[in-house]
Formats: C-alpha cells, structure tokens, sequence
C-alpha cells in the first residue's frame, strides 16, 4: 500500500472573508507525481498554498497532515527542508545573482549565519545545471529572460532537496525543450522515491503525471489516475467538452475541440 505525502481534509479555506476552497479531503500519495488541473479560478493554486501550509492560519478551517505529522505543528525550519515550494510569479531579490538564489534553497540545512557548506556549493552547481542556469549563475535574477528567471527558481527549489516539492505554474515562459527537461527532471525525482505536486494550465503536461486532481468551483471533483478513463472524463466535464482526451503515440494529450 503506498503512503500518503499530504493529507488535506477541509471544511472551507478563505481569502479575507470569502470562502474559496470547500469540503475537500485530499489524500496525495508518496512517491508519485500529481498534477492539479481546473479552469482558471477553479481554486488549484490556494489549495496549494494550503498544502504547503502557506495560507494564514485563521484562513483555513481544517487540517493539512505532511508525512503523517500536522502540519502547523511541525517547526518551520524542519518544514522547510520536508517540503520545498515553487510559486507563481514569484518575487525574490532581483539583484542576487543566480547562484545566489539558487543558495537560498539550502538555507532549511544551515546553522545559523554559517556559510555554505561545500555539501550546499556541490548541491546548488547540481540544480543550476538541470536547469541549464549554470551558464548565468554570476548574472542578477532580475536581468534574465521570464525563463531563464524560472529556471532559476526552480533550481532554488531544487537545491531543497526537499521529499515533497509543490510547484504552481512551473512551466510559465518556459519554452517546449525546456518543458521537456522539466518533465525529466520531475520524473526523476519520483524515481529516486520523491512527492512532486504541481498546478498546471498545459492539460497534455499535466497528462504525463500519474494520477492527477481536478478541480472546480472550489471543490475537488476527481482524483484519479491519469490512464483512467474516468479522470479523462471528468477532464472533459470541467472543461465544459471544449477539449478530448486523446491516446497518440503512447500519450494522453488534451485537444481543443473544434467541432462545436
Ligand atoms: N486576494 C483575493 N481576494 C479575493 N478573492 C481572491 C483573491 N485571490 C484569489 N481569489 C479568488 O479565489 C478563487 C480561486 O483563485 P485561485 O488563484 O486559487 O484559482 P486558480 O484555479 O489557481 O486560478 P488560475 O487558473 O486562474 O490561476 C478565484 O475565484 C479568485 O478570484
């Protein structure tokens, strides 16, 4: 039986005083990789937020379990090393270099004010590399393309080493070889036994999953593998039939449908 990485079991989650997610009881395995899917506004990146215990504490009614411990119990720095974070349009200091921001990753593994370990150095080179930054690791964040600026966050994410990593739109600016590499990379960090969560608006990538969420109004509406004809139906649905599922050349892919 495969454990469970996240658990979210909630009665509602709010942003200021209106409700945005309600009764959702999420089980998200370990060692697998899950996409969540939904129309825009469907509520994918609060639950996200919430997975990651992000959302302010008076905002969520209900309880997010991360490797079977609650999670608003678990000390913030070891809750950092469990579980790294990619977000949306994400800030950070644009006049860090690269390498810099890549570092930031390993901040949950250092004492404090210690400089970088050679461990710290081997690892951030490691991520900066899958994500083919290396090459401007001296150059400032904040003078690199959408993409590049991407795939250098998504090497600080990297560098965690974290079992569970949720990332929200990971794929925004980044070109299809690079989507690809993504896809790679994801892979292997599930082979190695990691958890990887990620809301994507690319349907045929989030295809590529195994099983996948999908959302709207709010609610969970599916969960299920992303070969079952049931999640491919209820892909559809929430989608209001304006795409199909489709099996080409051993993939699902989504296709916009043109014939009404
Ligand atoms: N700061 C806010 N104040 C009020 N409502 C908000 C706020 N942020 C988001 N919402 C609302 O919460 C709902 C869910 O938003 P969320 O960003 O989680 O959806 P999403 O599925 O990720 O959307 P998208 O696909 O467009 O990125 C939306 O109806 C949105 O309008």
């Amino acid at each position: 039986m495969s454990s469970v990485a996240i658990h979210a079991r909630l009665e509602r989650a709010c942003i200021g005083n209106t409700p945005i997610l309600h009764g959702i009881d999420l089980p998200l395995p370990a060692g697998r990789w899950t996409s969540i899917v939904g129309p825009n506004g469907a509520g994918k990146s609060t639950l996200l937020k919430v997975l990651a215990g992000l959302m302010p504490h008076a905002a969520v009614q209900g309880e997010v379990e991360l490797l079977g411990r609650p999670i608003a119990r678990i000390p913030v720095r070891e809750r950092a090393r469990l579980l790294a974070w990619l977000g949306q349009n994400e800030s950070a200091a644009d006049d860090l270099t690269s390498y810099d921001v890549a570092m930031l990753g390993r901040l949950p593994h250092q004492p404090w004010l210690a400089p970088a370990s050679r461990a710290d150095h081997a690892v951030v080179e490691q991520a900066l590399r899958t994500t083919q930054a290396w090459e401007w690791r001296h150059r400032p964040l904040g003078r690199l393309s959408g993409g590049e600026r991407q795939r250098v966050l998504l090497a600080r994410a990297l560098a965690v080493q974290a079992p569970v990593l949720l990332m929200d739109e990971p794929l925004a600016n980044l070109d299809p070889p690079h989507q690809t590499d993504w896809l790679h990379t994801v892979r292997g960090l599930v082979a190695g036994g990691g958890t990887v969560v990620s809301v994507l608006h690319e349907v045929s990538i989030a295809l590529q999953a195994d099983d996948l969420v999908v959302m709207a109004q709010g609610r969970v509406v599916h969960q299920g593998a992303c070969a079952d004809p049931a999640t491919h139906a209820a892909l559809e649905q929430v989608f209001d039939h304006r795409i199909q599922v489709r099996h080409i050349d051993g993939v699902w892919i989504a296709l916009p449908r043109m014939d009404r």
